[in-house]
């Protein structure tokens, strides 16, 4: 479902992001993506929501090859990979239902369609009673649970999580976890890029590591 052939990253100024990286992964897999600070982790998600281009090698996604999308089908694109943020980038001025409809509104979708799956998000995330509250009345967990149905509510079939936990103390972790296995279970291939190696190892999954750039393990 994803794929990185041979992929390198320079930014502009000559920082080489990521340097000849190659991996699959499959379409009901679930993938933990890991390294220190700066090793490649945003840039490659990055790459997969068509935020970057690569400078060597090609991303494929659901078998199309990234470079050829034409700067017109770019959103919908986008509406096939569901990002969740570490600090959820809510509207702080808008209910827990707008933040989530938010995307529906964009991509044009009528008013019962928007309601019937916004509430199937929030059921999804267990935040169905909340859908009037303000993101600022709910706790942390649940904040990050509302940007994970706004992930979600377009029912994309790549998720990409970047430090989603990043915020969380264990126990919420555990559970925000969890959630993103319910979604690979059904059929979403999700990558989560993730510091929090105590919790990820727990989980057994596949795990890929960074190291400046390069992938840990991978045959030079
Ligand atoms: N737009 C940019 N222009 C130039 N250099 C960049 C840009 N974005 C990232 N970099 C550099 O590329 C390297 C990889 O950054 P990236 O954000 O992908 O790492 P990361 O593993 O996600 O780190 P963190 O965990 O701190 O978010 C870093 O050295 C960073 O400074």
């Amino acid at each position: 479902m994803i794929s990185f052939e041979r992929v390198s990253k320079r930014y502009e100024g000559g920082h080489d992001a990521l340097r000849d990286v190659s991996f699959e992964i499959g379409a009901d897999e679930l993938v933990f993506l890991t390294g220190h600070s700066g090793a490649g982790k945003t840039t490659l998600l990055r790459l997969v929501m068509l935020l970057e281009q690569p400078t060597r090698g090609r991303v494929l996604v659901a078998g199309r090859d990234l470079s050829r999308i034409t700067r017109r089908a770019i959103p919908a694109h986008r509406r096939e990979v569901g990002v969740v943020f570490q600090n959820h980038r809510l509207l702080f001025d808008r209910s827990v239902f707008d933040n989530v409809a938010l995307p529906l509104y964009i991509a044009g979708y009528d008013h019962r369609e928007i309601g019937k799956r916004v509430r199937a998000a929030l059921d999804k995330v267990g935040l169905l009673r909340q859908e009037r509250a303000m993101p600022v009345t709910l706790s942390g967990g649940e904040q990050q649970r509302v940007g994970i149905a706004r992930a979600v509510v377009g029912r994309p079939p790549v998720l990409l999580a970047d430090e989603p936990t990043g915020n969380l103390d264990p126990a919420l972790s555990a559970e925000i976890m969890t959630l993103f296995e319910d979604f690979s279970r059904v059929g979403v291939t999700v990558l989560i890029a993730s510091h929090d190696l105590a919790l990820i190892s727990r989980l057994r999954h596949r795990i890929i590591t960074l190291r400046e750039g390069r992938l840990v393990g991978a045959p030079a």
